[in-house]
């Protein structure tokens, strides 16, 4: 589904504040005044953006403003630190998930991550997948490999792997082991996948690979990822957010960013002017 043919609107809110959305799609992460701590230190400043279900939202800005810490809002995955607190609502189908409430476990098998470095476990390729599946279901051993095949597919992997599936996922190559890490991800079925600069350690051949899967997974998934290649966030994304200093500058369809920004610290950022 294409995100622009959903009649329901998505709110463009940025610093400058403009009405007026022209980008629509059914609302799927809603952010509301959306700040975090490390300590005492503000690191996201009151953000309010919401993300269309089934588009890919990239997030850009300078090292240090903040992208990933809010990408690592989305799944509370945070709580894992001392020390570091969120506030303001984060709306996911309408539920905040900051609630005290929020089932923690249940809320990252919605919302899947993929991280920087490829980070499969030491164990078999065909373990990697079904590990992840045995936590939150019990499938026979038939219905277990249909899974593992699948989300190796999902995963444009299948093909170098299908015969070696006993040996560990470690010997893979890095793509491999990256696309491994987004199978792991698809195979518990999430609805929302987080990706923290998956590009980064790969090289350009692997980086294709991953950057036509992203464009295959927006159909089933709502997808978020961090990127510091700006061609990337421009061939990848449907929408982009620019940040700065852990506020949001400008939020907009990725196309407008990349040829007519309104702010002029995104021009500048874009254009390499920045600094
Ligand atoms: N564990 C931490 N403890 C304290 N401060 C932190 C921690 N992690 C990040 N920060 C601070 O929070 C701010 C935002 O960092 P964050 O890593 O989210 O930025 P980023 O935009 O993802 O940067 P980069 O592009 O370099 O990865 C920075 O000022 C950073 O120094």
């Amino acid at each position: 589904m294409n995100f622009q043919s959903v009649s329901e609107p998505v709110a463009r809110q940025d610093a400058t504040g403009r009405p007026a959305p022209r980008i629509s799609g059914q609302p799927k992460i809603e952010l509301k005044d959306v700040s975090f701590f490390y300590g005492k230190s503000q690191a996201i400043k009151d953000i309010r953006m919401t993300l269309p279900e089934r588009a890919v939202t990239a997030f850009i800005g300078p090292s240090g403003c903040g992208k990933s810490t809010l990408l690592r809002m989305f799944n509370r995955i945070y709580e894992i630190y001392p020390n570091q607190r969120a506030e303001g609502e984060i709306l996911l189908d309408g539920e905040n998930i900051l609630q005290k409430s929020q089932d923690l476990n249940l809320l990252r098998a919605r919302v899947g991550m993929v991280f920087q470095k490829p980070t499969p476990f030491p164990m078999s390729i065909y373990e990697n997948i079904a590990f992840g599946i045995r936590l939150y279901e019990k499938l026979g051993r038939t219905e277990m490999d249909e899974r593992v095949e699948k989300a190796l597919r999902r995963a444009a992997l299948w093909e170098e792997v299908k015969d070696k599936l006993s040996t560990s996922g470690l010997g893979l190559s890095g793509g491999q082991q990256q696309r491994l890490c987004i199978a792991r991800t698809v195979a518990v079925r999430p609805e929302v996948i987080l990706l923290d600069e998956p590009c980064s350690a790969l090289d350009p051949i692997s980086t294709a690979k991953i950057e036509e899967l992203i464009d295959e997974l927006k159909e089933e998934y709502t997808i978020a990822i961090v990127t510091h290649n700006m061609q990337q966030a421009a061939r990848v994304s449907d929408l982009t957010a620019f940040m700065y200093l852990g506020e949001l500058i400008e939020f907009d369809e990725t196309n407008k960013i990349f040829t007519s920004p309104n702010n002029p610290k995104t021009e500048e950022y874009i254009t390499g002017r920045f600094g």
